[in-house]
């Protein structure tokens, strides 16, 4: 079963989860755009509409994060005056999701079940640290591997060089510049959208996303926006996220270019984005050491033998005291919650 669908990555895990929920008038399907209370669908049938049943829509008064997104598979049920609902999300394998900072504790899922997750950062003007390193750590978190991106390579004049620079910022993730002007073009970008497989996006607005979709597909299926000035950013974010099916199998997934980052949920991705402090941490004297001025502490000898860039440790540091402020804050407001709950009850 499910031919069309295994090219966008539907296999036998999938197949066992949907099985309990199948019944003659059901499906598996999975979500290519999310809008409020309706979602665009691509079955074995072909691209559907469907809206939320009240399970979906119950889940999601809880948390956010249940809506079904771009990326999802989903169980559809086709009624007999031939609407479309969603009956239930399936369970996701990878997710991105972006904390806010808004009063209540919820999140905004940017992607569900992609492989890869690129942080698409263009290598002009200059690539921005700080906000690699964060985006590594989103990318981190989300289960999927992380991929770095340099796009508009075409601006630069030796953006291996750059490339070599970057790695540094993200130990075990590939880094590849690419320019969707010319002919190398995005063939680089092949291995990670082959059949199956999902490639999604992760990059400020103007970072060239949206042109790397139409790049892949050879078509324009996304809006491009006029470069504004020197700055490089694009006029307008793309509002809507979308899942887009390749025509040699696989597909990619735009995300809405994001202005404030968002914050770090736990400390898991935050380890693996800093692979190379965590493992120096492994071998301070104290397994609670701060890297302050305790005795055998790695860290601070390999910021004294220079092999630790000062820089990198004051970035893992910062994004360190986000979380921690963050799940304080996190827990605080659903403890609150819970009182409001009980005191209605
Ligand atoms: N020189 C050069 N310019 C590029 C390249 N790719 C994209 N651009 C330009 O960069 C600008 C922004 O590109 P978009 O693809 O709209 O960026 P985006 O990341 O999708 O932006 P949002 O939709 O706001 O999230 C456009 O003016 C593109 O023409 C490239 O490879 N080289
Ligand atoms: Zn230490």
């Amino acid at each position: 079963m499910s031919h069309a669908l295994s090219h966008l990555g539907w296999d036998d895990t999938f197949a066992s989860s949907y099985r309990p929920f199948d019944r003659p008038d059901a499906a598996p399907a999975r979500v290519l755009r999310a809008d409020r209370g309706v979602c665009t669908v691509l079955g074995e049938n072909g691209v559907t509409r469907a809206t939320l049943a009240g399970s979906v829509l119950l889940g999601a008064a809880q948390d956010p994060v249940n809506l079904p997104c771009a990326g999802d598979w989903v169980v559809t049920r086709r009624w007999p005056d031939r609407r479309v609902t969603i009956e239930l999300v399936l369970p996701r394998r990878t997710a991105l999701i972006r904390r806010t900072s808004d009063k209540d504790a919820t999140g905004q899922l940017l992607a569900a079940n992609m492989d890869t997750v690129a942080v698409v950062e263009p290598i002009h003007p200059e690539p921005d640290d700080a906000r690699i390193e964060r985006l590594l750590a989103l990318a981190w978190e989300s289960g999927a591997k992380p991929l770095l991106i340099l796009s508009k390579s075409d601006t630069s004049r030796d953006p291996d060089a750059v490339a070599r620079q970057l790695a540094e910022l993200a130990p075990g993730v590939p880094v590849v510049a690419v320019s969707t002007r010319g002919r190398a073009g995005v063939e680089k970008l092949r291995p990670y959208v082959a059949d199956g497989r999902t490639l999604a996006l992760l990059g400020r607005s103007g970072a060239g996303k949206s042109t790397l979709v139409n790049a892949l597909t050879g078509t324009a299926v996304m809006p491009v926006q006029a470069t504004r000035d020197a700055d490089g950013k694009g006029r307008h974010t793309t509002a809507y996220r979308n899942l887009v099916p390749l025509p040699g199998g696989g597909a990619v997934l735009d995300t809405p270019g994001i202005r404030g980052v968002g914050l770090l949920d736990t400390a898991d991705g935050l380890d693996r984005a800093f692979a190379d402090i965590a493992e120096l941490a492994a071998h301070c004297r104290f397994g609670d050491c701060r890297h302050g001025a305790e005795p055998g502490c790695a860290v601070a000898a390999a910021l004294a033998n220079g092999s630790l860039a000062p820089r990198r440790l004051a970035s893992w540091r910062k994004l360190h005291h986000e979380v921690e402020v963050e799940s304080a804050r996190r827990q605080a407001r659903l403890t609150a919650a819970a009182g409001q709950r009980r005191r209605r009850s």
